[in-house]
């Protein structure tokens, strides 16, 4: 181009050097991309320095070069400095902005408090990420003029749980101390319940919306593995099922009159009954055994006369004997039924005071039934024997003059009870337990080495037609004592003969020992009563004695074929 055009080339390339400048100061003035600007900088810079070599030629070209790294760096710096400004601009413009912000805010207040002062609150920002937090915030503003730190609210299905940050000038229990007043400035109608949180600054607060033990809590049909299982008996207000470890615990279960405490007994009955490695014996002293005769059919046998409970009484004496002989043999301190071979037993005691009253009436010291309870109670957890006591009167009186059941009884649980000496009595005196308070059929206040602080559940409703299906189901599954292992009780009778055919009516086959205990009679007089039975009575191959069935001749001759 220069060699061809000379001056005409120089001219070209000076226009296009001072367009291409102009384009790039305005693309960097006007905030135009980045790479327009920068490219028509370099176009610029090519053009001067075609154009100095045209016009001027040889070392001026260096000078051109100089010139146009010069005009970059300027244009870059330019463009640096806009920018700049930008951001400053950007930040005034965000500074205006706020104070507008704060001015409304401070104009809407003003009217507020103008219009509307009690509602105004007058402190920090109490606004939160959902209603509940806001009105946490401001219900601990309002009451204890505290702002939370941090406050973290989750539903639940029966209502809210919070996790609260507890603030600088509040420790956790201060706060804890405190809340009912925080409770009030909520205004709302359920209940609170505070934890200690993860963290020692911390407070998780349950809230419950209304009650939800209002409505009754539905049975549900249950299969525990092994005695050891916990059973579960009740709902509590967190909807949460309560279970209670009843191994190795004898349990006492009181309560007043039509709130609950039988359908309690038939429910615990019917768990413990499910188990395998379980057996139930029951003492039910009203007359004609109201409550436990139903559940004959998952019962080892029912004690309803006092003969009957005290013979109850020396059998699980005898039973514990033969239990510590076998402990001792493998050397262990506690019974496993899978591993010593007899069953776990609960004995179901309904009314425990009928017990003792009927069981102590004219016999000497020593020789009570509340002599023998006691001793029950001290000395038969570890061997897998439990008591489960339920009674309306849970009195110094019915057991045995002591002042307080905690010491035999390590779970306790109350329905409703009117009388504050009975509460006392179960639960002691500062326990802050006050089953006065309970309202509906089947609340329970429950306390146990695991559960223990008061707290409300319901049990689940047990319905009659619940009842009667399980026993029918669990009564095929009970298997019973064999004979010569069995619990005998007394039977009646006017004569030896009498009581020994009667003893083999309840009984079926029997040993000679077992009729000895059920008719009181020694080895003579059994055999005497057993040859004048004859030949109603004959002797098995297993050395047993049996009535001879009706049908026997049939029996036999259908046996031949
Ligand atoms: N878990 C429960 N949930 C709801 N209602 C219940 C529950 N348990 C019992 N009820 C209601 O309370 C009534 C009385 O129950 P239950 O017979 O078990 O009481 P109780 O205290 O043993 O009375 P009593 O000692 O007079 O026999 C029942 O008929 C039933 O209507």
């Amino acid at each position: 181009a220069d060699l061809q055009y000379g001056t005409s080339a120089a001219a070209v390339e000076l226009i296009a050097a001072a367009g291409t400048g102009s384009l790039a100061w305005t693309s960097f003035s006007k905030g135009w991309p980045a790479h327009l600007s920068w490219s028509s900088v370099a176009a610029a810079g090519v053009f001067t320095q075609a154009w100095a070599t045209t016009a001027v030629g040889g070392w001026t070209t260096l000078y051109a070069w100089l010139v146009a790294a010069g005009a970059t760096a300027a244009a870059r710096g330019v463009y640096r400095h806009t920018t700049r400004h930008d951001g400053l601009k950007a930040e005034a413009e965000t500074t205006k902005n706020r104070i507008l912000l704060l001015r409304e805010q401070t104009a809407a207040h003003q009217l507020a408090v103008r219009t509307a002062p009690d509602i105004v609150p007058d402190g920090p920002d109490l606004s939160g990420r959902t209603v509940e937090e806001r009105e946490l915030r401001t219900a601990v503003w309002e009451a204890l003029k505290a702002e939370l730190p941090g406050c973290l609210v989750e539903a639940t299905d029966v209502g809210w749980r919070a996790v609260l940050d507890c603030p600088a000038t509040l420790d956790r229990a201060t706060l804890k101390a405190r809340w009912p007043k925080v409770a009030g400035a909520m205004r709302v109608d359920g209940a609170f319940h505070l934890d200690d949180g993860p963290l020692t600054s911390q407070l998780v607060v349950n809230y419950v919306d209304g009650d939800p033990l209002d409505t009754a809590v539905p049975y549900e049909s249950e299969r525990g593995a092994t005695f050891l299982d916990p059973v579960v008996v009740s709902r509590d207000e967190f909807g949460q099922p309560v279970a209670i470890e009843m191994a190795y615990s004898h349990t006492l279960i009181a309560g007043s009159s039509k709130f609950g405490k039988s359908t309690l007994v038939r429910l615990i009955a019917i768990r413990l009954a499910g188990r395998p490695d379980t057996v139930l014996y029951g003492v039910d002293m009203k007359p004609g055994s109201p409550e436990l005769s139903p559940m004959l059919p998952i019962l080892q046998d029912l004690a309803s006369t006092p003969e009957e409970a005290h013979a109850l009484m020396d059998w699980m004496r005898q039973e514990l004997d033969e239990r510590g002989a076998i402990l001792a043999d493998h050397g262990d301190q506690e019974w496993i039924p899978a591993k010593h071979g007899r069953p776990a037993v609960y004995v179901i005691v309904d009314e425990h005071a009928e017990l003792v009253r009927q069981g102590d009436k004219g016999r000497k010291k020593g020789e009570r039934i509340s002599d023998k309870v006691e001793s029950f109670l001290a000395l038969n957890r570890a061997y897998g024997i439990h008591m489960i006591s339920a009674t309306q009167q849970p009195s110094s009186g019915v057991f045995g003059g002591k002042t307080d059941a905690r010491g035999n009884y390590a779970i306790r649980i109350s329905t409703r009870m009117n009388d504050q000496g009975h509460a006392q009595f179960v639960f002691g005196r500062s326990s802050g337990y006050n089953p006065g308070s309970l309202t509906k059929p089947g609340e329970i206040l429950v306390n146990t080495p695991d559960h223990g602080r008061p707290f409300r559940s319901r049990v689940q409703w047990l319905r009659g037609e619940d009842f009667r299906r399980e026993i029918a189901r669990l009564a095929r599954e009970t298997a019973k004592a064999p004979v010569g292992k069995r619990l005998i009780l007394p039977v009646p009778g006017a004569t030896n003969q009498e009581k020994v055919r009667a003893a083999l009516v309840k009984y079926g086959n029997c040993t000679r020992r077992e009729l000895q205990a059920a008719a009181g009679l020694d080895e003579r007089q059994v055999l005497k009563a057993i040859e004048g039975l004859k030949p109603d009575v004959e002797r098995t191959d297993a050395g047993t004695w049996r009535l001879v069935p009706a049908d026997a001749w049939e029996a036999q001759a259908v046996s031949v074929l």
